[in-house]
C-alpha cells in the first residue's frame, strides 16, 4: 500500500478489490442520512428552539464520535469504495452506472446543500465533482495512485440544484505518468459544464 493509506484499485470502478467495511452493513445509510441532513439544514430557516436543540445534539454526537477517533489509514469516511461517493459527504453523490478500464458513467444530483444562488450549483462545487470523479478514474483498472496537477473547468450553463445530472468522464490518452482525463456534466442533452484534468501517477515517496 502507498504512504498515503490511499490503495489503488485494479478492478474497475463497479468492480472494486479492495473491501473496506469499517462501519458495517449501515454505514452506508448513516451516510444518506448525514447528507440529507445538510440538504434540509440548507434549505431550513429554524425557530430558535429548533436551532437550541439542534446544537445540543450536534454537540452530544461530537463528543461521542470523539470516543471513535482513528488515524488516516482505519478512517471509514471516503474509504468506503462499496458505497456511491465512497461514503464521503464532502462532494455530492455520484452513482456510477457504467464502467469499464478507460471510462465511467453515472448520474449525480446536487442537493440543495450545494446551491451557489438562483437555483444554480455553487460553482466550486462542480470542480469538486469533476476532480472526485476523474481522480478516482485515474486511479482505476490496476493504475498506480495518482493526483491531480491540473483540472480546468468550462461552465457551459446553469448547472441546477435538485435534478438528476448524468456524467461522464473518459481517459483522453496515457503518456508514461500522465493521464489525461476529460469529463461533462449534462442536464438531458444540455451541457453544463465540462473539465479536462492531468493527473500525474505519483513517484515513489511522494505523499
Ligand atoms: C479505500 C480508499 C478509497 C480511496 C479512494 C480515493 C479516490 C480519490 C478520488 C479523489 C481524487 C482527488 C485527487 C486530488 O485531488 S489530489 C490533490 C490535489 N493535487 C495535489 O495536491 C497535487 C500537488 N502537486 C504535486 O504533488 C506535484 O506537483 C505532482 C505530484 C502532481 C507532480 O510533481 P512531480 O515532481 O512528480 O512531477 P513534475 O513536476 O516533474 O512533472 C512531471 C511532468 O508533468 C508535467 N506537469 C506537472 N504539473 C503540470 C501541470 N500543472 N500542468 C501541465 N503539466 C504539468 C511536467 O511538465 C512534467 O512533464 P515532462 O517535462 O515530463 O513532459
Amino acid at each position: 500500500m502507498p504512504r498515503t493509506g490511499l490503495p489503488s484499485g485494479s478492478g474497475t470502478w463497479l468492480d472494486p478489490d479492495i473491501p473496506v467495511t469499517g462501519g458495517g452493513p449501515g454505514y452506508g445509510a448513516v451516510v444518506e442520512s448525514l447528507r440529507d441532513l445538510l440538504d434540509g439544514f440548507a434549505a431550513a430557516s429554524p425557530d430558535e428552539e429548533t436551532v437550541r436543540a439542534l446544537a445540543d445534539a450536534f454537540a452530544a454526537w461530537s463528543k461521542r464520535l470523539e470516543r471513535h477517533r482513528v488515524g488516516e489509514r482505519q478512517q471509514v469516511f471516503g474509504r468506503r469504495r462499496d458505497l456511491h461517493g465512497r461514503g464521503q459527504v464532502m462532494a455530492p453523490k455520484f452513482a456510477a452506472e457504467e464502467s469499464d478500464e478507460r471510462s465511467v458513467k453515472g448520474t449525480v444530483t446536487f442537493g440543495r446543500y450545494f446551491l451557489g444562488g438562483n437555483g444554480a450549483v455553487h460553482g466550486g462545487a462542480i470542480p469538486l465533482l469533476f476532480d472526485e470523479v476523474m481522480g478516482r478514474l485515474s486511479n482505476t483498472a490496476g493504475r498506480s495512485q495518482s493526483r491531480t496537477a491540473f483540472l480546468h473547468t468550462d461552465f457551459r450553463s446553469v448547472t441546477p440544484v435538485g435534478v438528476p445530472l448524468s456524467v461522464r468522464a473518459w481517459f483522453e490518452s496515457e503518456e508514461g505518468r500522465k493521464r489525461f482525463i476529460r469529463a461533462e456534466i449534462r442536464d438531458g442533452d444540455t451541457l453544463c459544464a465540462e473539465s479536462h484534468g492531468l493527473f500525474l501517477a505519483l513517484l515513489p515517496g511522494q505523499p
